[in-house]
């Protein structure tokens, strides 16, 4: 078992690596006697929900599977059936899902009584490198991606590699961008290990994706610690490829596009803006273009119907929760591994380079 402590002021947790049923006696204590609530969806819960609820004793409810559960009709069933049992503040709920099922779970959670703890026992690769750990919580609303949400660290969260061998080959590439954002913010040779062994992940050698799985956790717990509210400009880097990411999963309408291949583009078109802007080498560029590729993952809006969508895309991009004061920021490169925020973007330069980025 790997352990890796986030170590936040007051509120500090762990992040187990490893068999979820070593566990067990992990999430039993934080119970304190009473009875821990499963919150899961039917594919995940069919898999591996039984035998973890009937350990812990705990009463599943169930959402509805992938990005539709974010709405507010789900987290207003989600709240009810925490008000139909009568949850306690103390009763844990423990989330057992992808970044989905986690983040209606962790905002659930937070709200209900004004907070119970959330235990997250995340199933994807997207979800044990990064969703479960950090404590953003969020739905989708008017159109916009996790645009109602609080923080809410969780108590404890444990990611069995072994939940990834049902996980379908689609799912695993788009949490793998999310492993390789690590590597592109500021840690050059984990990059470099990605091109390496970034098949050897995907194709489901288990030692690979432990250690892909550790590198990423340890690199979000170091940065959320720095900045656990996203308020100082340093979490804002945990965005690479997120405005563009997040804009074309709106353009496209949410749900229809899968969020990491939304975000391996957006990381694309980020180093491409920034090659474009003279900051960047073309050479890192083309690395990344050429790694995301070899993958399997979209590098152009014309993969995916979008180019020629300039101002569309800005305009999502202009709502996006980095921006202040009027100027749009968006997270830039001067290499791999060089990622900094840029505060105020030309977003009329922006729009150009969208519609001539095919
Ligand atoms: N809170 C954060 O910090 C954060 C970080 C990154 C992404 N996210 C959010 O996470 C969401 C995406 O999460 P995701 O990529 O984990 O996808 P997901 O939770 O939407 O699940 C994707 C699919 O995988 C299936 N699935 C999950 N685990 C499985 C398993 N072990 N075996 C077989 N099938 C399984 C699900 O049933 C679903 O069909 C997005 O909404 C994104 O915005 C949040
Ligand atoms: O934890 C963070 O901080 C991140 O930005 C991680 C992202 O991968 C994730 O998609 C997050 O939900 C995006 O947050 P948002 O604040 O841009 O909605
Ligand atoms: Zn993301």
């Amino acid at each position: 078992m790997t352990v890796i402590r986030v170590d936040l002021p007051q509120r500090s947790y762990e992040v187990l690596i490893g068999a979820v049923e070593a566990s067990i006696d992990r999430i039993q204590d934080l119970a304190r006697g009473t009875a821990p609530i499963l919150v899961s969806e039917p594919r995940v819960f069919a898999l591996h929900g039984t035998a973890i609820a009937d350990a812990l004793g705990a009463d599943p409810i169930l959402v509805p599977e992938g990005e539709s559960a974010k709405d507010w009709t789900n987290l207003y069933q989600l709240l009810a059936g925490l008000a139909e049992r009568n949850a306690s503040r103390d009763t844990p709920i423990v989330a057992l899902g992808g970044g989905s099922v986690g983040d209606l779970a962790g905002l659930a959670a937070a709200l209900f009584k004004r907070g119970c703890p959330i235990v997250h026992l995340p199933t994807t690769l997207l979800a044990q490198a990064d969703s479960a750990i950090g404590g953003k919580t969020a739905i989708d609303a008017f159109g916009e991606k996790n645009l109602i949400g609080t923080f809410h660290q969780p108590a404890l969260v444990v990611a069995d590699p072994a939940f990834l061998d049902t996980l379908d080959p689609t799912q695993l590439r788009s949490g793998y961008a999310e492993v390789v954002k690590y590597g592109l913010i500021d840690d050059p040779a984990f990059f470099a290990w990605c091109e390496a062994n970034g098949r050897g992940v995907l194709a489901g050698h288990r030692d690979l994706r432990h250690q892909a799985i550790t590198s990423a956790v340890r690199a979000k717990a170091r940065i959320v610690v720095e900045d656990f509210e996203d308020r100082r400009g340093r979490r804002a880097l945990l965005n690479l490829g997120h405005s563009f990411g997040h804009a074309i999963e709106a353009e496209r309408g949410i749900g229809a596009m899968l969020h990491g291949e939304a975000v391996a583009l957006g990381i694309v078109l980020a180093f491409r803006l920034s090659s474009e802007l003279g900051i960047c080498p073309a050479t890192d560029t083309e690395r990344v273009a050429s790694h995301f590729s070899a993958c399997g993952l979209p590098t152009r809006l014309a993969d995916i119907g979008l180019s020629k969508r300039g101002m569309e895309l800005t305009r999502w991009i202009g709502r996006d929760k980095k921006n202040s004061a009027g100027r749009c920021a968006l997270v830039l490169t001067r290499g791999i591994g060089r990622a900094f925020l840029e505060q105020a973007v030309d977003t009329q330069r922006l729009a150009a380079f969208l519609d001539s980025a095919s």
